[in-house]
C-alpha cells in the first residue's frame, strides 16, 4: 500500500539582514527544512551601490536582495525538506516593516529605472529609516490641530518609521521621484505581487503602518494641510485588501520558474514579521502579549476591547487575526543596542579571549555580566540609541548610560543595556495594563531567546513567567500557518495556530529578591524615562540638530 506524500506549506520570511524559507508540514507544523540568504547588500545605510552617499539616519534595502531569497532560499529549502513541489500546498511571505518603496504602475522598484538609480529616495526605505522625522512631528502637529479621529489609536503619534512620513520625505527632497511612484507599496505586499503577478494590499500594513481605520485613509484635506502635493497621496495606496489568511492570489509561471514551485501554487495574503510570529506561538487569544525580539522588539496583543492606549504604535480591527482588535507597540532597538557594545564598547582583550575560546563577543560579554548582583554595577541606561518607537513615539532621543566610573568594564555597560531594553519592555506591558488592556501573558520570540541570561532578566524585571516560542523560525513558521489557511486546510488562523505552533510554558520565571532589586532600579529608570523623554531636558534633540548642523557643513578638523 501507498501513502501519499505530506502536504507542506512553505513560509518565507524577509527579515533586517536576511530572508528565510521554512517547509512546515500541513498536519502538526513539524519543520522539515530550510535554508537562508544573507542580503547580498544588507542595510544600505552609508551610500547607495553606485557611490552616492547618504545622510545620517537613511536606511535603505535593494529589491534584488529579496528576490534573491525567492531564487536561492526557496528552492534550497524544499531540498532540505526532500519534498517536491506538488507536496506544497500554499505559501505565505512576512516581511519587516514599515518597509516601503516607491515603483510604477507594473511593481517595478523605481531604484530599477536608469533615470532614478542615482536617486537615494528611489530604493526602498527600511523599517529602521529615521529620516523623517521632521515630516512625522509635523504629520503629529497637524493631526492634532485638526483633530484627526485616527491619531488616537496610533497611541497620539505617528512614528517617522511609518509609510506617511516616509512619503512626504520623498515629496519634500525629490518630488520628480514622489511623482513618478504610481505605487507606494509595503515591501509585504511588493513580494506578494512578484510572486502572483497582480498587486494585492493586506490589512495588517494598511491598519498600522499606513493609517487606514474604518475602512479609510486620512481624506485629502488633512494631506494637502502637509503639502499641497501630498493631497492625492493615498491614490498610490488605494487597492481593495486581502484578510489575512485569505489567498492572494496563485503562483505566476514566472514566479514558478524562479522558485522551482508549481505554477499556480495558492500565495496568501502578505503579512509583518511581527505579527505572524504570533499564529506560530499560540499568543492570539485575548491578553497573550507576544514579544518578537531580534534586532528590535515589536510586541503583539490581541483584545476584544478597542483602547486608546497613549504611546502604542496601533490598534487595529483584523490586524492580526480577523474578529479581535490587534495592538502593536515596540522598540525599535534592542539586539541593535547590543550589537553596538559589542562592536564599539569592547576592548582587543576581549575579542581575543572571545576568539580563543571559539565563542561570540556577546556570549562572552553575557557570561560576565551574568555573574554579578542586580544593580552591581552601578549603571542605568535608556535603550533609545535607535530613538524610541513606544511609548515615547520619538526618533530622536538617543541613548544614555548614567553611573560610569573608572572602574566600569565593558560587561557592565552590556548587562545595563540588557536591563535598559527590558525596563522599556516594562514600559510597554504598563502603559496596556494602566490603560485598560490587560497583560494575561507574555510570550517571547525571536533571535534573542538564545540568550538566556538576557530572557531571565526579562522575567525578574517584568515579575512574571516568560513563555517562549518553541521554534527558532518564529516569522517563517507563522507564515507556513498563514499558508495552510489560505491553502483550505484550516478554517481560520487560530485553528491552525492550535495545531501547527508550539510554545514552551513557563520557560522563565522571576526570582523574587532579583525582581524586587529590579523594582528599584525601574523607578530609576522612569524617572530618567521621563526627564529625558517627556521635556525635563531637551539635550537629546538639540545635540542631534548640533550633530545634523556639523555634518552639513563642510570644514572638517
Ligand atoms: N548572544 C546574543 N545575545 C544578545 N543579542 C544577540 C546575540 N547574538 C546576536 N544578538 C543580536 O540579535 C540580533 C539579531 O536577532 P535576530 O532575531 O536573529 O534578527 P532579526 O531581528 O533581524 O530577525 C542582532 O541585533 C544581534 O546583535
Ligand atoms: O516594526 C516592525 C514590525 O512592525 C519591524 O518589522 C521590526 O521591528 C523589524 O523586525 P526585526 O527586528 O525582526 O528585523
Amino acid at each position: 500500500m501507498t501513502t501519499d506524500p505530506p502536504a507542506v506549506t512553505l513560509g518565507i520570511d524577509f527579515g533586517t539582514l536576511s530572508g528565510r524559507a521554512l517547509v512546515v508540514a500541513v498536519e502538526d507544523g513539524a519543520e522539515l527544512g530550510s535554508a537562508v540568504h544573507e542580503y547580498t547588500h544588507g542595510v544600505v545605510d552609508r551610500e547607495l551601490p553606485r557611490g552616492v552617499p547618504l545622510p545620517p539616519d537613511w536606511a535603505l534595502q535593494m529589491p534584488q536582495d529579496w528576490r534573491d531569497v525567492l531564487r536561492l532560499a526557496v528552492p534550497r529549502a524544499l531540498a532540505d525538506a526532500g519534498v517536491t513541489p506538488d507536496q506544497v500546498v500554499g505559501v505565505a511571505t512576512d516581511f519587516t516593516a514599515c518597509t516601503v518603496l516607491p515603483t510604477t504602475w507594473d511593481g517595478t522598484p523605481l531604484c530599477e529605472l536608469p533615470q532614478y538609480e542615482h536617486r537615494p529616495h528611489a530604493y526602498p526605505k527600511l523599517w529602521r529609516h529615521h529620516a523623517a522625522q521632521p515630516e512625522a512631528d509635523l504629520i503629529v502637529e497637524h493631526a492634532q490641530r485638526t483633530g484627526q479621529p485616527w491619531l488616537a489609536r496610533y497611541g497620539g503619534k505617528i512614528s517617522s518609521e511609518w509609510q506617511y512620513a516616509k512619503a512626504l520625505q520623498v515629496l519634500r527632497e525629490d518630488p520628480d521621484v514622489y511623482a513618478a511612484a504610481d505605487r507606494w507599496i509595503e515591501a509585504a505586499d511588493w513580494i506578494v505581487w512578484q510572486l502572483t503577478g497582480a498587486e494585492s494590499r493586506n490589512p495588517c500594513t494598511a491598519g498600522y503602518k499606513g493609517v487606514r481605520q474604518d475602512g479609510r485613509y486620512p481624506d485629502e484635506a488633512f494631506l494637502s494641510g502637509l503639502h499641497p502635493g501630498f493631497a492625492g497621496f493615498t491614490a498610490k495606496l488605494e487597492h481593495p485588501l486581502t484578510p489575512l489568511g485569505a489567498p492572494a492570489g496563485r503562483l505566476t509561471a514566472r514566479a514558478a520558474e524562479l522558485t522551482g514551485l508549481r505554477e499556480g501554487t495558492v500565495v496568501a495574503a502578505g503579512n509583518v514579521d511581527a505579527h505572524v510570529t504570533s499564529a506560530a506561538a499560540q499568543a492570539l487569544d485575548p491578553g497573550r502579549m507576544l514579544a518578537i525580539m531580534g534586532t528590535s522588539t515589536c510586541h503583539i496583543l490581541n483584545s476584544d476591547v478597542l483602547v486608546e492606549v497613549p504611546g502604542m504604535c496601533g490598534v487595529v480591527r483584523d490586524g492580526v487575526v480577523p474578529g479581535l482588535w490587534g495592538y502593536e507597540a515596540g522598540q525599535s532597538g534592542v539586539g541593535d543596542i547590543l550589537a553596538w557594545a559589542v562592536r564599539t564598547a569592547v576592548p582587543e582583550e576581549y575579542a581575543a579571549d572571545a576568539r580563543r575560546r571559539g565563542i561570540g563577543v556577546h556570549e562572552l560579554l553575557t557570561e560576565r555580566a551574568a555573574a554579578q548582583p542586580v544593580g552591581g554595577h552601578g549603571l542605568l541606561a535608556l535603550d533609545w540609541h535607535s530613538g524610541n518607537r513606544s511609548v515615547l513615539v520619538d526618533h530622536h532621543l538617543s541613548g544614555l548610560i548614567v553611573g560610569l566610573t573608572l572602574d566600569t568594564r565593558p560587561e557592565d555597560v552590556y548587562r545595563a543595556l540588557v536591563e535598559a531594553t527590558a525596563f522599556g519592555t516594562r514600559t510597554i506591558v504598563d502603559a496596556f495594563e494602566a490603560a485598560g488592556v490587560p497583560v494575561t501573558d507574555f510570550t517571547a520570540a525571536g533571535g534573542l531567546l538564545k540568550n538566556h541570561f538576557l530572557m531571565q532578566v526579562y522575567s525578574d524585571v517584568l515579575n512574571r513567567p516568560v513563555h517562549v516560542l518553541a521554534s527558532a523560525q518564529g516569522p517563517a513558521l507563522g507564515a507556513a500557518i498563514h499558508a495552510a489557511v489560505a491553502a483550505g486546510a484550516y478554517p481560520d488562523i487560530r485553528t491552525a495556530s492550535a495545531a501547527m505552533g508550539r510554545r514552551q510554558e513557563n520557560a522563565y520565571t522571576p526570582d523574587p529578591a532579583r525582581a524586587a532589586a529590579y523594582d528599584r532600579l525601574y523607578a530609576e529608570y522612569q524617572a530618567l524615562h521621563d526627564h529625558f523623554g517627556r521635556g525635563g531636558n531637551d539635550v537629546m534633540h538639540r545635540l542631534r540638530a548640533l550633530r545634523s548642523a556639523a555634518l552639513s557643513t563642510s570644514p572638517k578638523m
